[in-house]
């Protein structure tokens, strides 16, 4: 099932929180939503599943528009937010019995056991929650967000917080949920590996807009940036002088860094007393390339561009 964002806009009081972004999010697809910390993703995610509503502009799941078909929309999707809390005293069977009972499932056994058998909490099932580590406690949330079989699967930094085992836990399972299911898997994350292991498409937001968006393939091969970094000159003037509009200067007291394409990179080094280089660091293409490359970028892009 997939999902349109188009033209989105939402405030809180002065803070711009969603500034207009559009894109799509392909059926079936594993699809990653990155940015820095403020960037508007868990907003996005709130609009999505219905729990605020847009300002301005529209989010479709299947055709359907969130805001004006709100209740089967939510039947559509699943979402597991960023923090999310059970009953200490149940069992991880009785919180799902719990869930299928509100949501009215029928054969709710069967659908139980299996749930917690794709989450990989079968042999703790009749534990109490309260012995559960974090990785667990989110791995039942997963499980909950799973009983009704949604569509549409929406995971708030589900990895956040947890530590090695417990990532690569839930990796496993967000991959059975890709190869063994149609449904469409929309996760936010800081962690850009754990992007490129899971996901097919991205979106890149940053300050409420569109930095990037397309497929991973795609954006990775944005060429990588070149950082060279000069010691201190007797002359800092002349030096500054020299790499000035040449790329992202920054005067950092101790040397000063120039950020920039590869051969605006080799043009400077060729052009610069060789003494003075302190430091030549080239970032290789990928999906971390891409990402500093999008969110470098003083102007919203369009899907499927990468913003310099
Ligand atoms: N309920 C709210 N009231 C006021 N401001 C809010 C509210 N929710 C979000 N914001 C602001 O909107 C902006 C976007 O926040 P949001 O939580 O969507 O970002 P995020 O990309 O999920 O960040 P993070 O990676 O830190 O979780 C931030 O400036 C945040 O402070």
């Amino acid at each position: 099932m997939n999902i349109t964002i188009t033209d989105v806009h939402k405030r809180y009081g002065d803070v711009v929180a969603l500034d207009g972004p559009s894109f799509e999010v392909p059926s079936g697809s594993t699809f990653g939503v990155l940015g820095t910390n403020g960037a508007g993703k868990t907003t996005l995610f709130e609009l999505l599943v219905g729990h605020d509503r847009p300002d301005e502009g529209r989010i479709e799941v299947g055709g359907l528009d969130v805001e004006r078909a709100g209740h089967r929309v939510r039947e559509r999707v699943g979402f597991l937010p960023e923090h999310s809390g059970f009953p200490a005293s149940m069992t991880g069977r009785e919180v799902l019995s719990v869930h299928a009972r509100i949501r009215g499932l029928s054969g709710r056994d069967d659908r139980i056991a299996a749930c917690l058998d794709l989450v990989d909490l079968a042999d703790a099932a009749d534990r109490p929650v309260s012995g559960y580590s974090n990785g667990m406690g989110r791995r039942l949330g997963l499980a909950s967000v799973l009983l009704s079989q949604p569509p549409v699967l929406v995971l708030d930094e589900p990895t956040a917080g947890l530590d090695p085992r417990g990532v690569a836990a839930f990796h496993r399972i967000v991959e059975r949920i890709d190869g063994e299911t149609d449904a469409t898997v929309v996760l936010s994350s800081h962690v850009l590996s754990e992007v490129e292991r899971l996901c097919d498409e991205v979106a890149i937001l940053q300050d409420g807009q569109l930095r990037a968006a397309g497929p991973i393939d795609d954006l990775r091969t944005a060429p990588g940036r070149v950082t060279v970094s000069f010691h201190p000159a007797d002359d800092r003037e002349a030096l500054l002088a020299a790499v000035q509009g040449r790329g992202d200067v920054t005067d950092a007291g101790d040397g000063i860094d120039v950020e920039c394409d590869r051969e605006t990179a080799f043009d400077l080094v060729a052009g610069i007393d060789s003494d003075l280089v302190d430091r030549f660091e080239v970032r290789e293409p990928g999906l971390e390339a891409a990402f500093h490359e999008a969110i470098a970028g003083d102007r919203p892009a369009a899907a499927g561009e990468v913003e310099p």
